[in-house]
């Protein structure tokens, strides 16, 4: 019997929802691997999503997003976390069917203490609070429409969300 390779959960969430964080620290706990998309496109273009973003435009990145997320749950077994705004692409959500998908919500108070809008996130480099809050008004349904899932993680301690989507993905398998 061949036995198809599933991702154990999916991450979604906007930037500073900690999907990088507690991805990485969700999957050592379940003893798995852990896969980042935006850290595998980085990888495989040898240079930084916000270089990819000034040098070929956001159109040239998505492109690349939308294929390493289709290969990622398609063939990663581990905790997949996906790019802020992966989810927003309707090919993605249609690779994400059927699959446990964790959507990590926060607001813009934590968001803003966690990223610090340091410049760093391409769309966030201009007036990051509004840039922030539009984004996530924009994406909030689709997030929740993805998700099996959904963790608050406002005030929460990385070790508290990893706890409780534990708790969830036993109580939903
Ligand atoms: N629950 C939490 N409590 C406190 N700090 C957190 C929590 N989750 C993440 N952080 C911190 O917030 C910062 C941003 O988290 P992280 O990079 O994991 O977010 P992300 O969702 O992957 O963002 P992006 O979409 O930009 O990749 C990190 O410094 C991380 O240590
Ligand atoms: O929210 C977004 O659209 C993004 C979030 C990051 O994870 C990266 O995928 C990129 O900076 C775009
Ligand atoms: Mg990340």
């Amino acid at each position: 019997m061949v036995t198809a390779t599933r991702p154990v959960a999916v991450l979604v969430g906007p930037p500073g929802s900690g999907k990088s964080t507690i991805g990485a620290a969700l999957a050592a706990t379940l003893g798995v691997d852990f896969h980042d998309t935006d850290a595998a496109i980085e990888s495989q273009q040898g240079c930084s999503i916000s270089d990819i973003f000034v040098l070929e435009g956001e159109p040239a990145f998505r492109a690349l997003e939308r294929a390493e997320v289709a290969r990622a749950v398609g063939a990663e077994s581990g905790v997949v976390a996906l790019g802020g705004g992966a989810p927003m692409e309707p090919a993605t959500q249609e690779v994400l069917g059927d699959h446990v998908v964790v959507f990590l919500d926060v607001g813009i108070a934590d968001a803003a203490k966690r990223v610090g809008f340091d410049g760093s996130r391409p769309l966030l480099a201009i007036n990051p609070r509004a840039a922030w809050t539009k984004l996530m008004n924009e994406r909030r349904p689709t997030y929740e429409r993805v998700a099996t899932h959904r963790i608050d993680t406002a005030g929460r301690s990385v070790d508290d969300v990893v706890a409780d989507i534990v708790e969830r993905l036993g109580a939903s398998s």
